[in-house]
């Protein structure tokens, strides 16, 4: 029913449950009672059974809890422990994470019930067991070894419909599987080691970037590495560059003066999309953190529409484009050969081979925008806002590439394997700020999972229950990094703490994901980011963070400060949608090496 906003469709489902449960009352009701020869008067069954609704939910949940202990006993195992909120079905919990989402840190509100219960729980939002796991041997089961009994699932599916359709990220079965196949061709060891896409793109990146310091002014790296890795991409994948990085780029939003901005409409176009696409996320994970309510902030509108029609717009001439250019090929003998030559097919050529219907289409490039634009782009502004914080690491990684490769020579893909501390630095970014924090499965069948705490039984995992993680916690957790597992220190992937942790157990990071649903872009991501690091470094010897140019929000709340850990020093916002970003951009200057 397309034209139900979720709200109504989700109203008119109820009123059906409502109605059925009624009508079995009524009936049950009057018919005990004429048994007996007693005439009940028809508002007092109807208001009997109003009232009783909710004992009769809470006679559910609670059976409901019997059984899985029962289940979970005979399996040698005891039900995961609750988070215990002080409102009824943990109202108080859901709202705190909802508020969170817009003002928090990361992981806010989960050290409640961490520090009493560990690092694995039942949040049991609204009724509905909701487990949480931030513990390597769970992740391992879910994603790896029992991969099979755990889906995205329905629920997850619905949620996130609206705006990634039945893409690569909100698919199972054939649907993904199908996802899947045409995807990872594409990431052949020749092409992602063809270093010539990213060198055009980043030397576009240098020329605007020194322009605008020359001017004086800061930039946002985090719009121009959008711009950056969503060109790369869309070349890489579909064989046609959006031409991002082609647009003026903004200026700080309290400049003193800015030139009046020639904005071309396919810049201003490209800057709509940006915003439209940030908003579609937002809302679906909004949505996703909301639990099975989540319909009832829609009742009027389906949020995501307005957004999605801007997205849409700018995805159109993609694949309009792609479309045309099969149309031209396909009659013609010659091109027909050009066509299957495996070097020149892109992803949305492989795709058309099995299907043109313009929905899978669409859905498609969507999802593969968030994976290949927006992951890597905030990797990058990750990185270089560490940088900018911790010299010495910096100092230390520019020696290395100018030691290794030089102060222009552009890199090779064998160059990247000597550069070891390049490798350390990314690897420290995407621990600390993974950009895929939280995600979420949902189990099929039962299973059992291991106890953290081995003086423990292990714990029982109903059929059918939303399993979230969060590998934001888990690399963060000091048991399993060691004492300074909140500090910045690239070196505890080189030195003895290699071994000591991650070597003894390589689940404890997982910022690509693992098993058969591990990232297909992995090694294009590395490749990528490592480039860009390699030129920036060659061409500037500092990078200075200048908040002061910023929006408001670039800036931290004050309140943070007071937070222990982390939360407290950070510079920056990083804030969540279905990825992490950081919030208002990351406003930074560049000083021009010398050697250039
Ligand atoms: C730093 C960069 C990146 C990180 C940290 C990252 C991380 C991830 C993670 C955590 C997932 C699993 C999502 C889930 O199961 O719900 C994933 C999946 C995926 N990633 Fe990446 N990614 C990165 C870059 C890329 C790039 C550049 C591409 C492509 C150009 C890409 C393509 C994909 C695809 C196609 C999937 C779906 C796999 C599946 O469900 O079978 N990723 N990525």
């Amino acid at each position: 029913m397309p034209f139900l906003t979720p709200g109504l469709a989700f109203l008119g489902r109820g009123l059906t449950y409502f109605t059925v449960y009624m009508g079995s009352a009524y009936y049950a009701i009057t018919t005990i009672a004429s048994g007996h020869g007693v005439e009940v008067p028809a508002w007092v069954v109807i208001a009997g059974a109003i009232v009783a609704a909710p004992v009769f939910g809470r006679l559910y949940v609670f059976i409901r809890y019997q059984r899985q202990k029962r289940r979970a006993a005979a399996l040698g195992a005891r039900v995961f422990p609750k988070a215990v909120g002080a409102w009824p079905g943990n109202l108080d919990i859901l709202k705190d994470s909802l508020k969170n989402l817009e003002i928090g840190y990361p992981g806010d509100g989960l050290e409640k019930t961490t520090d009493i219960v560990g690092y694995a729980f039942n949040l049991d939002i609204m009724y509905s067991d909701l487990i949480f796991t931030a513990c390597p041997e769970h992740l391992k089961t879910m994603l790896a070894t029992d991969f099979q009994n755990y889906v995205k699932g329905e629920r997850f599916q619905e949620g996130m419909g609206s705006v990634l359709g039945t893409g690569v990220f909100n698919s199972d079965g054939d649907m993904w599987k199908f996802h899947r196949s045409i995807t990872r061709p594409v990431f052949t060891r020749d092409r992602i080691a063809d270093f010539d896409l990213f060198d055009r793109h980043s030397d576009q990146v240098l020329v605007k970037l020194k322009e605008r310091l020359r001017e004086g002014h800061a930039i946002d790296f985090q719009d121009l590495m959008l711009r950056f890795t969503i060109d790369t991409a869309t070349e890489f994948l579909f064989g046609n560059c959006v031409h991002a990085l082609s647009a003026g780029l903004p200026y700080p939003p309290k400049a003193a003066y800015v030139p009046p901005q020639q904005q071309d409409p396919a810049g201003r176009i490209a800057n709509e999309f940006s915003a439209a696409f940030l908003r579609s996320q937002e809302i679906i994970s909004v949505r996703e953190r909301s639990g099975w309510l989540w319909p009832l902030s829609e009742i009027w509108e389906d949020k995501t529409i307005e957004p999605m029609k801007v997205v849409n717009a700018y995805l159109e001439p993609i694949i309009h484009e792609a479309v045309e250019r099969r149309k031209n090929t396909l009659p013609n003998e010659d091109k027909q050969a050009e066509k299957e030559s495996e070097d020149n097919q892109t992803l949305l050529d492989s795709l058309m081979d099995a299907t043109m219907d313009p929905r899978v289409l669409r859905d498609e490039i969507l999802n593969i925008m968030i994976a290949g634009r927006d992951t890597t782009a905030a990797t990058l502004t990750f990185a270089v806002y560490l940088l900018s914080q911790h010299p010495i690491v910096f100092q230390r990684l520019r020696s290395e590439i100018l030691e290794k490769i030089g102060p222009n020579r552009r890199p090779s893909f064998e160059d990247l394997k000597e550069l070891k501390y390049l490798r350390a630095v990314l690897n420290e970014t995407l621990r600390l700020f993974p950009v895929v924090p939280f995600n979420v499965r949902e189990s099929i069948n039962e299973a059992v999972w291991p106890s953290p705490d081995p003086s423990k039984k292990p714990l029982y995992v109903p059929p059918g229950t939303k399993t979230a993680y969060s590998v934001f916690v888990m690399h963060r957790r000091t048991d399993l990094w060691g004492p300074d597992a909140e500090e910045y220190d690239p070196d505890r992937f080189l030195d003895d703490r290699l071994q000591k942790y991650l070597v003894k157990n390589s689940f404890i990071f997982l910022p690509f994901n693992a098993g058969p649903r591990i990232c297909l872009g992995q090694q294009f991501a590395y490749n990528e980011m490592s480039f860009m690091m390699i030129r920036l470094l060659q061409t500037f010897s500092e990078f200075t963070l200048d908040l002061a140019s910023g929006p408001d929000e670039a800036t931290p709340p004050a309140a943070w400060g007071a937070a222990p850990g982390r939360k407290a020093t950070e510079k920056v916002w990083p804030k969540m949608h279905l990825t992490m970003y950081a919030n208002g951009g990351l406003w930074i200057k560049m000083k021009e090496s010398d050697s250039v």
